[in-house]
């Protein structure tokens, strides 16, 4: 049977996961937390690491493939900025039916395997800058509830890491790496996302700072972590930690100044959960491991060969001209039942081709992301498809920019009286500082004693607990 049982606004937790698996995205494994990702979510992988390789390759970063383990004594050097990882980390202990003589860590991210390396590897001004990059897959025993891409016990990522003389270096190439995780989303998958940087608690612990990109699920109203990249300063260089020095020109003995950047498949979850609607997955092209589907519309058994002939012909013109197109010929369903299906599976554009459509040298185009329906001159079917395709992909941006701005408040400066969740004293004072000037600060009022329920689910997204009360802000000009 075809079709999703859950609106996406109906129940948004059940509808995503009915899409992945009908759309051939995921399936399901019997290890909570663990996936199975398929060939129609993996292409969309292997699209944007075609794209993202290719980019840090031009900025010499060099490939690595590290092992997956790394001893407790290494993982141990870190333990300040793991503090509070140790839970996650999943190990082995045994061979076989004998034990380890020591137990190993499943790698839940690289420093502690990459770094001891850097340190012998680094010795004087000439070893740097040193980039490296992986792709692999890294083990987090996550306990809060596993999404499947959006958090999951193992996922497949690209970390980079780099070291360099001066912060200066470092600096830059945080900015550079940030803009290539926004091109990852904005044109790749066509997902609006705010560059920012994380605030001292928010940060990854280690890190000097952390820049990242953020995303917006309008179903949830949350903002999502789309990737990080981090300056590490020399937290990690410092002799106490990874001894990763440098002779410098003056013949001065320095540490290193380090980066870490990554993005991971969270990104085709947040993609989906954007686009999708209540036919199921809704595919941007520009990741669409098929970006048209070609389906032979037959009338009782008027000219059937001329058509199946008049669509391999289509597909064979569209595909030289680059375009990823397929015919579904399978005798054994009907063109509806074929609607449906490649309806679910997200495919950006569908073209029809009946004895009419023969008859005046036409194709009938459907739109994914909006059904619109035209008819297209096969004359000059190329240039209409890459049009449509390239309209597919920047509608979708819009869409979900619109949605995305619609739901940012400018909260202050608005003769705004704002009720928010009440964090505390230290968030208050912030708040009072950041909004004072010329126009008025922002300050707290009162904790309103008939207090609006919080609606299900409603959570700060602060690092600090907020209580249930709230307090009134009041616009002060
Ligand atoms: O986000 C990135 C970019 C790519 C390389 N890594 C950094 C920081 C990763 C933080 N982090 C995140 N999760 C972790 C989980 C763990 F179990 C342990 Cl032991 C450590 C960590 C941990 O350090
Ligand atoms: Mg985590």
């Amino acid at each position: 049977r075809l079709g999703l049982s859950h609106g996406k606004d109906e129940d948004f937790g059940k509808w995503y996961s009915e899409v992945l698996v009908n759309s051939e995205m995921i399936g399901y494994y019997d290890i909570s937390g663990c996936y199975i990702i398929r060939h129609w979510a993996v292409v969309i992988w292997d699209i944007m690491k075609e794209f993202f390789d290719k980019e840090i390759v031009e900025m010499e970063v060099e490939k690595c493939m590290f092992h997956l383990f790394v001893t407790s004594a290494v993982l141990q050097k870190e333990k300040t900025h793991i503090a509070g990882f140790e839970p996650e980390v999943a190990w082995v202990t045994k061979a076989g039916k004998s034990n380890l003589d020591i137990d190993l860590a499943i790698r839940p991210t690289g420093e502690t395997v990459i770094y001891p390396y850097f340190s012998k590897w680094i010795r004087n001004h000439h070893d740097l800058p040193m980039k490296v990059n992986q792709w692999c897959n890294v083990v987090r025993w996550e306990f809060s509830n596993p999404m499947p891409f959006i958090r999951s016990r193992e996922f497949y990522w690209q970390e980079g890491h780099t070291a360099f003389a001066t912060k200066e270096e470092a600096d830059a190439e945080v900015l550079e790496i940030l803009e290539l995780y926004r091109q990852i989303y904005e044109e790749f998958l066509a997902v609006p996302v705010i560059k920012g940087k994380k605030s001292e608690l928010e940060k990854f612990a280690g890190a000097l700072y952390t820049c990242s990109i953020e995303a917006f699920i309008p179903n949830t109203g949350r903002g999502i972590q789309g990737a990080t990249s981090h300056c590490l300063g020399q937290n990690f260089s410092a002799k106490e930690f990874f001894d990763i020095t440098f002779q410098n020109e003056k013949e001065k003995k320095d540490s290193v100044w380090q980066n870490s950047w990554a993005y991971r498949t969270r990104t085709i979850g947040v993609m989906v959960m954007v686009h999708g609607d209540d036919k199921g997955l809704v595919l941007p092209p520009k990741v669409a491991s098929q970006q048209v589907i070609v389906i032979p519309v037959p009338y009782k058994d008027a000219n059937t060969q001329e058509i199946f002939d008049a669509c391999a012909a289509t597909v064979k013109t569209l595909r030289k001209a680059g375009i990823r197109a397929n015919v579904d010929k399978r005798d054994y369903h009907t063109p509806g039942w074929k609607y449906s299906y490649w309806e679910m599976k997200g495919v950006p554009l569908r073209i029809e081709i009946g004895p009419k459509d023969l008859t005046n040298n036409q194709v009938r185009a459907v739109r994914r992301d909006n059904g619109a329906k035209m008819d297209l001159s096969v004359v000059s079917l190329v240039e209409q498809v890459k049009e449509l395709l390239d309209k597919i992909q920047e509608s979708l941006f819009d869409s979900a920019k619109h949605r995305q701005d619609a739901c940012i408040q400018i909260a202050l400066r608005q003769k705004k009286l704002i009720l928010a969740p009440w964090c505390d004293e230290e968030v208050e004072k912030d708040v009072k500082e950041r909004t004072k000037g010329d126009t008025g600060a922002a300050k707290t009022l009162c904790t309103p004693f008939d207090q609006p329920k919080m609606h299900e689910g409603t959570f700060y997204r602060s690092s600090l607990t907020c209580t249930r009360t709230l307090k009134v802000y009041v616009k002060s000009d």
